[in-house]
């Protein structure tokens, strides 16, 4: 009986296939980073057609690497970089543009004219978002309106619009299948999280033909089989979901009150907030964790748009480490430094003061202040940003004692002793710290019937490590009074 499974997740730096089999141990895996595209001050973009042959090319190496046959494979999941987005031709599935990132600030503008023209109550009460260039809403219609011609093809019928999943699943399926799920669809700013539908109000406001929007499926779903001449193989896709929602998954995080912080390209932390769409006091996000079975658990998200970037940043950039694992050592010898601050605003600021316009900064330097201290600030950056989001929960209720984290920052332990130390709540690493394609693989068993519960997925989750907080409060707050004054340094809002 096929009793493995196959997952994807194409993130923002790279794209990555795992196999797993039924106890959510990793068989193998493939990796491989694609180009970023900088055009212009605040904008990202990729290439979909360079994502689509890393996913193609991964996918296959993951699949040969475990030594296994497609017809082993008892379901495939995709998760991926969420918000990105992609408008292509039906017809020949061929972009009419770049995919605009999330990161990309290219709609500020547009943003702060509608937020001046009062309509941004009425966009966070329906989609729990904000009126922030971060989401898809105003990134397509930028496409509609600056790609020639695009909107008059659009309003024909003759375009699709899609996250990075939509796009692959209609890739996998050689264009067979046009769908997302809500978990996605609930950051493009144009869905409704209450009634799980496209809302036309949203798509009024921002100029956005309905034809264009894919069928808006449960994560555990039966999403097609992918095509064996345009994939190379032939498998049943059985889950999808935003790659911090699958990374709750793969932390287990299924009970209301769960928190969990991912250190990828940026940190999300995500708190599971059982049936209820909790509304922030604190400017975080109101979003679906995951539909299943068409009932909705919903989550408070706090999103930093820099977090492992940053080390990317020092290592391409700056030129002044190695590999962001360097990152590790340096603070290591160096200690927590208190008189320097990076603030990594390099896309401006997210949760909680979604400040499109504000720029990084380097603050405190002295004759003296080293590369050492530098790197080490640099670290430090991504665990303050973290106490502004964890602050903020704490004022909408939310008061964890134990967070959980992942990603690829979460190697480094000085790091997560350090935001332990700062954020005041003990932080927890599991064994397995790539959480996001093992949620989708966990959403793709229970799917397929590998799994039959969340408790039997729940059970699966193993802990590697513990970081307790150590710090006196005096020190904790010292620091933090530090960070707060340098981020303040570079706000353009309040
Ligand atoms: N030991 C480390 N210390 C600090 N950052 C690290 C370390 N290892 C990896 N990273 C950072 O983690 C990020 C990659 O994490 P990953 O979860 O793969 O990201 P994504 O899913 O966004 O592509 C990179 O930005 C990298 O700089
Ligand atoms: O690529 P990641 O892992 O940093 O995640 C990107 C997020 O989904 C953006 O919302």
């Amino acid at each position: 009986m096929a009793d493995y499974l196959l997952a994807i997740d194409q993130g923002t730096s790279s794209s990555r296939t795992v196999v797993f089999d039924s106890q959510a141990q990793v068989l193998s895996s493939a990796q491989k980073e694609f180009r970023q595209y900088y055009p212009q001050s605040g904008w990202v973009e990729h290439d979909a057609e360079e994502i689509w042959q890393s996913v193609r090319e991964v996918s296959r190496d993951a699949l040969a690497g475990s030594g296994l046959e497609a017809a082993d494979i008892a379901a495939l999941g995709i998760t991926n970089q969420r918000e990105t987005t992609i408008v292509w031709d039906r017809d020949s599935g061929k972009p009419v543009y770049k995919a605009i990132v999330w990161q990309d600030r290219r709609t500020a503008a547009q943003c702060a004219a509608m937020r001046k023209d009062g309509v941004e109550p009425m966009v966070i009460e329906k989609t729990g978002l904000r009126l922030d260039p971060y989401f898809s809403g105003t990134k397509l219609t930028w496409i509609l309106d600056n790609v020639p011609g695009a909107r008059q093809q659009a309003e024909a019928g003759k375009l699709a619009f899609g996250t990075i999943d939509c796009f692959l699943l209609w890739r996998l399926t050689n264009g067979r299948v046009h769908a997302t799920d809500a978990s996605n669809a609930s950051r493009t700013l144009l869905f409704n999280i209450h009634t799980q539908q496209w809302d036309a109000d949203l798509l009024k406001l921002l100029r956005i033909p309905a034809s264009l929007l894919p069928e808006v499926k449960d994560c555990a779903a039966d999403f097609g089989m992918t095509d064996a001449a345009a994939f190379g193989m032939q498998v049943p896709v059985r889950a999808m979901a935003g790659d911090q929602q699958a990374a709750l998954v793969g932390q287990a995080g299924f009970t209301d009150g769960m928190v969990k912080s991912t250190y990828g390209t940026g940190c999300f932390v995500i708190t599971n907030t059982g049936d209820k769409a909790l509304a922030s006091q604190n400017r975080l996000l109101t979003t679906v964790a995951w539909r299943l079975q068409g009932k909705v658990t919903y989550a408070l998200e706090g999103s930093i748009f820099v977090a492992g970037s940053a080390m990317q940043w020092l290592r391409d950039e700056l030129g002044i480490i190695d590999s962001a694992a360097d990152s590790e050592a340096i603070a290591n010898r160096c200690g927590i430094v208190e008189s320097v601050h990076v603030v990594p605003a390099f896309v401006g600021l997210g949760a909680p003061y979604w400040d499109a316009d504000a720029r990084g900064a380097i603050l405190g330097l002295s004759r003296g202040i080293t590369r050492d201290d530098i790197v080490t600030a640099t670290v430090q950056a991504v665990a303050y940003q973290t106490r502004d989001l964890m602050r903020a929960m704490a004022e909408d209720g939310i008061d964890p004692a134990v967070i959980r984290v992942d990603g690829g920052m979460a190697a480094n332990n000085w790091f997560l002793q350090f935001l332990a130390d700062v954020i005041g709540i003990n932080v927890e690493r599991p064994q397995n710290v790539e959480s996001t394609v093992l949620g989708a693989a966990l959403l793709a068993g229970l799917s397929c019937g590998l799994y039959s519960s969340l408790d039997e997925v729940a059970a699966l989750w193993k802990s590697d490590a513990l970081f307790s907080a150590r710090m006196d409060e005096q020190q904790r707050d010292q620091l933090y009074a530090g960070w707060l004054d340098a981020v303040s340094r570079v706000r353009t809002v309040d």
